[in-house]
């Protein structure tokens, strides 16, 4: 059994990654292959769970290598085994989740490791700086991971990431993780979402074990919570977050934090918190260009052609998807991969053409969306009126024609209900929308001028 799981873990290593490998699949060890299943004890369940959603297709895949048997995999709770293990990996060189804290008593280590394998989650191997493209929207944040990943004094404590969906916040984080548990092996790197954060603590509150969760995190070298703005309003966890994170800079060790916006404006985020973490340096992941999307594109193009040298994607491909697919990274890349899945299922190149057919419901919901706001703009700066007189009262005529205007658009260009848009332009009835549409329909229809003026806001608009 031994000899079988130490041949599949060779692999498994180099498979999901040296820190995955470490943290979740070192735990385990192989009890029995029994008509087709592998069974497995596991420290906890919390370790079971996530290896059975995350790695087990990887530990079926290399069991199965060796023993062809092997077609699924099962995993029992089973501390004691566990226990006897890590003993053996503690007293190995530089493992690492090695203890290397204050004096503890000697059972102590054993439990302090198992315990963090558990807290940490699963790094992604593919998310390294290596594959991070560089671009003006995100260079000030690459630049600032990898001067922390390099470790030493940084000089900013915390490094506080935040941007808006999919723009590479995790994947920065796991960058620098991989690079600073590269260059420094024996340094504790504890990486988790502030979800897991706040479900261990409680944890850890309901088993009577925060002595040990305490202990754990003020251990580490380097810790890093992604979507930090998940323990807003969450009363005692950021308490406890505040402790760890003043505990943790006080002793200089490094703290990298990711959210979805600024600390400023993280609804339910205690001031104290906001403050200690203006203290650091904060920067963002700004929206995507053309030209960083572009080069997302080529580098992940280039990467699959390297493992399938017979794909061919046809001129203005790429630059294609890069204009129209503008929200974020993770859309662009879904929509490249289906590129992929096609272009070797069924053999042919893939055209422009193959592209739109393919990529449609994406295409389409990312088509440009007006906003009300875009238009009473719009509106405002064409007719040279304030852009607070789209909402106010005045009824003069060079104010209240342009307001009616841009109410006619926001009922063209936009999917709002007439009351919905009374709401934006300042509380008005939806019969008063009503009115305002129809004045311009009927204006327009007399007024050749105003309908080249509207002709000329619309293309403004849908630009
Ligand atoms: N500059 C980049 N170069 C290469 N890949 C990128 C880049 N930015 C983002 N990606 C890829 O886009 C996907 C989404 O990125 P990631 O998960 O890091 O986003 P996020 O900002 O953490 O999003 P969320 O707010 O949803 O958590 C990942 O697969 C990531 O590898």
């Amino acid at each position: 059994m031994e000899e079988l799981w130490g041949q599949a873990c060779a692999e498994l290593e180099k498979t999901v990654g040296p820190n995955n490998f470490n943290h979740w699949i070192k735990p385990l060890r192989l009890t029995s292959v029994d008509e087709g299943v592998a069974r497995f004890a596991s420290p906890t369940r919390f370790v079971s769970d996530w290896v059975n959603r995350h790695f087990a297709k990887d530990i079926i895949g290399e069991l199965n290598r060796i023993e062809p048997s092997v077609e699924r995999v099962r995993f029992d709770v089973a501390p004691q085994g566990v226990t006897a293990r890590v003993r053996t990996a503690a007293q190995a060189p530089a493992t690492q989740f090695r203890a290397n804290g204050p004096a503890v008593s000697p059972a102590a280590p054993e439990m302090r490791q198992s315990a963090k394998a558990d807290l940490c989650a699963p790094l992604d191997p593919r998310f390294t700086f290596e594959n991070f493209v560089v671009g003006k929207p995100n260079e000030l944040a690459h630049a600032a991971a990898r001067r922390v990943a390099e470790g030493g004094p940084v000089g900013f404590n915390p490094l506080f990431l935040y941007g808006g969906v999919g723009l590479g916040k995790t994947h920065l984080m796991h960058a620098i993780a991989h690079d600073y548990q590269q260059r420094h092996p024996a340094a504790q790197v504890l990486y988790l979402s502030a979800e897991q954060f706040m479900y261990r603590f409680v944890q850890a509150l309901r088993e009577s074990t925060i002595m040990d969760f305490k202990g754990m995190f003020r251990n580490v070298n380097m810790l890093m919570v992604d979507d930090v703005q998940f323990i807003a309003g969450k009363d005692s966890t950021q308490e406890e977050f505040f402790h760890t994170f003043n505990a943790l800079v006080d002793q200089g060790k490094q703290i990298v934090i990711s959210a979805d916006r600024a600390p400023a404006e993280i609804k339910g985020l205690e001031e104290r918190i906001k403050s200690r973490l203006g203290c650091g340096l904060i920067v963002d992941l700004h929206p995507t260009t053309y030209e960083l999307r572009l080069g997302i594109l080529q580098s992940k193009t280039e990467a699959f052609r390297d493992q399938h040298p017979d794909l061919e994607i046809g001129a203005g491909v790429l630059e294609f998807l890069a204009h129209r697919i503008t929200n974020n990274v993770r859309v662009l890349e879904g929509a490249l991969q289906r590129l992929f899945a096609h272009a070797s299922l069924l053999r042919r190149e893939i055209t422009l053409e193959v592209a739109q057919e393919c990529l449609a419901d994406i295409l389409r919901t990312n088509d440009r969306k007006i906003s009300i706001d875009d238009i009473q703009r719009k509106v405002a700066e064409h007719y040279n009126i304030k852009l607070a007189d789209m909402m106010g009262p005045k009824r003069a005529r060079n104010v209240a024609r342009p307001r009616q205007i841009a109410m006619y658009l926001s009922k063209q260009l936009t999917s709002r209900s007439l009351p919905e848009i009374g709401r934006r332009f300042g509380g008005r009835d939806h019969t008063t929308i009503m009115h305002g549409v129809r004045k311009i329909e009927e204006l327009a229809g007399e007024d050749h001028g105003l309908a080249e003026d509207i002709a000329m806001l619309k293309r403004l608009l849908e630009a």
